[in-house]
């Protein structure tokens, strides 16, 4: 039961910063377990709107004195919904408060489904869905589900006539969602978009779930979000096998091994047979996550490839360490506030059940007070949990903020981020280095590539921008550049130390890319830059590949 009181008391403690998730897993005093505690939450918040029905519909606040509106959602939802039902012992009162009911609930639930003429729960769920973008203005946006193929183990080719064989092929982003709004009860046919941008990139729609699938469980297929494809992109380019990347690899800021993975699925498609095999050194300073990035590079195939240095600090990395000097290009995805992702950010608001309907309706509104009065007496006697206040270190993933701005903790992100790309222009034979986040503030993008351009390291090495029309085919005709100032609304009115503008030439806000969360894409908020240097700019490394060309190639196209 304790899992169903420590959810309800982190869902109204007041905020403490950092993301939901942060905050559940710093809190003190949980009983139940925090990811428990968020796989309810989350998939609770998916259902509120008709789970709010049903329990209104059913009366049973009225009937109950002893549930709250929050904990009666909860535990309506696993009652209806979890496969072992509430996850407390059959004779606890708080569940007999709702299985009491059962036959009322399953009834209201049953006419829930009807009257959204869905044949399944399934069905049910995207109708629910569905009606929430609509009622939160969301109802447009396509937040598909992105698939990379993993050339390792696989091609486009074997997949489209293998996993996704039965997918008929859409022209456009938006022809994916189509199927979302057809409540009619017909199984909704499977779907698929091939990404314009990103070779080996497919989108299908949401729900589709493939960790099921033998292509998923062997590797050949990657999920992975389009704008995380594009720095390994970016970096390798469409180079063919005839003009393979010359040189070793590094990637900084790896775990969990999306980045790494792909530049090994790119490098295999380049691969020349003759040619001597890269190496791509891949780290990340955490310890655990390093783990989870080795058995990310095992399941796709790429071990000959990829050394892993698990809890290696890159910014301890030595660049002129003999091991290291034929490293020509290093990815550098440090952590950021994380501000560009969706629905990480906040507490989700609950469409919570009212006590007044049938028998309750005439005394409802002293009936409502009396149990919002009910829902702190109850829950907070429950649940000894106290949320935590995240502290963000160089080892998170990323440090997710709320919607306000602390300017100081972007302050210290961005120069970390500064110092970690700096470091990188240090490798003697380095020649390309790639900068991304997942953070829509200039302070963490725009901010540090200005920075970067401007120190000593760039100055001295000859580094610049990697032009757009220098760019991958893909990515060059990518509309969405950087950015001189924070867009309206992005930054806390009340803190306007927060926004920084940046004053960098239109040819280098052209060179970077952005990903925006909410446009038309199906992306979340993401940056990138490109940094390169010619040959002659860098040390001589005497770099050959296996031809004895030089290393460096010019431009990919
Ligand atoms: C945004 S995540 C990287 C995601 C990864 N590139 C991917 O695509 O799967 C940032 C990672 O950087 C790591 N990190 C932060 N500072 C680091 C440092 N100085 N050296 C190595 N890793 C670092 C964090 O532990 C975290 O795992």
């Amino acid at each position: 039961m304790s899992l169903y009181f420590d959810a309800v008391a982190l869902l109204t403690a007041p905020s403490a910063g950092g993301s939901f998730k942060s905050r559940i897993y710093s809190a003190r005093d949980l009983r139940a377990s925090p990811a428990q505690i968020y796989a309810l939450i989350t998939e609770a918040s998916k259902w509120d709107r008709v789970l709010s029905e049903v329990i209104e519909h059913a009366d049973i606040l009225s009937l109950e004195r002893k549930l709250t509106p929050h904990l009666a959602l909860l535990l309506v939802h696993d009652h209806l919904l979890s496969k072992n039902g509430i996850a407390a012992p059959a004779a606890h009162p708080i569940r007999q408060a709702v299985e009491r009911h059962k036959n009322r609930l399953k009834a209201e639930f049953t006419k829930a489904r009807v009257r959204r003429g869905c044949a399944s729960v399934e069905q049910l769920k995207a109708a629910v869905l569905r009606e929430k973008r609509l009622a939160n203005g969301t109802a447009n946006w396509v937040y598909p589900r992105w698939v990379r193929i993993n050339n390792i183990r696989t091609s486009l080719e074997e997949q489209l006539r293998t996993t996704f064989s039965s997918y008929q092929r859409v022209d456009t982003l938006q022809g994916l969602a189509q199927d979302e709004g057809d409540f009619s009860g017909r199984k909704p046919e499977p779907r698929l978009y091939l990404d314009p941008n990103i070779p080996d990139l497919v989108a299908v729609p949401f729900g589709a779930d493939f960790t099921a699938s033998t292509a998923y469980k062997n590797g050949e297929i990657i999920l992975q979000d389009k704008a995380s494809c594009f720095p390994a992109y970016l970096l390798l380019g469409d180079r063919g096998s005839q003009k393979p990347w010359a040189g070793d690899l590094v990637d900084g800021c790896a775990a969990p091994g999306n980045k790494t993975t792909h530049l090994a699925s790119l490098l295999a498609k380049q691969q020349k047979k003759k040619q001597t095999p890269h190496r791509i050194f891949s780290m990340d300073a955490s310890r655990v996550r390093s783990k989870t990035l080795q058995k990310m590079v095992s399941l796709a195939g790429a071990d000959r490839t990829v050394t892993v240095l698990p809890g290696q600090d890159f910014l301890a990395l030595d660049p002129v360490d003999p091991q290291f000097e034929h490293v020509s290009g290093l990815l550098l995805d440090p952590s950021c506030s994380g501000s560009g992702i969706i629905g990480r950010d906040d507490v989700p608001q609950l469409t919570l059940p009212a006590t007044s309907s049938k028998s309750s309706k005439p005394q409802g509104k002293k009936r409502k007070r009396r149990a919002d009065d009910r829902e702190n007496e109850i829950d907070t006697q429950q649940s000894k949990a106290t949320v935590g206040v995240p502290r963000a270190s160089a080892t998170d993933e990323n440090d997710t903020p709320t919607g306000a701005i602390d300017h100081e903790r972007l302050t210290k992100l961005s120069n970390l981020q500064a110092r970690i790309v700096e470091h990188a222009l240090g490798f003697s034979g380095a020649t390309h280095v790639t900068y991304s986040t997942c953070s829509i503030h200039v302070i963490e993008n725009e901010a540090v590539v200005a920075r970067v351009l401007a120190s000593e390291v760039a100055q001295h090495g000859g580094w610049r921008l990697l032009r757009r029309d220098e760019q991958p085919d893909g990515l060059r005709r990518w509309t969405h550049r950087g950015v001189r100032q924070d867009r309206e609304g992005e930054t806390d009115p009340k803190l306007d130390r927060g926004s920084v503008a940046v004053d960098l030439p239109d040819e280098a806000l052209e060179a970077c890319l952005r990903c925006w969360p909410g446009d038309a894409e199906g992306l979340g908020g993401f940056f990138i830059a490109g940094f390169v240097r010619d040959p002659q700019g860098a040390r001589a490394t005497g770099i050959t590949d296996s031809d004895g060309e030089d290393e460096w190639e010019g431009f990919s196209d």
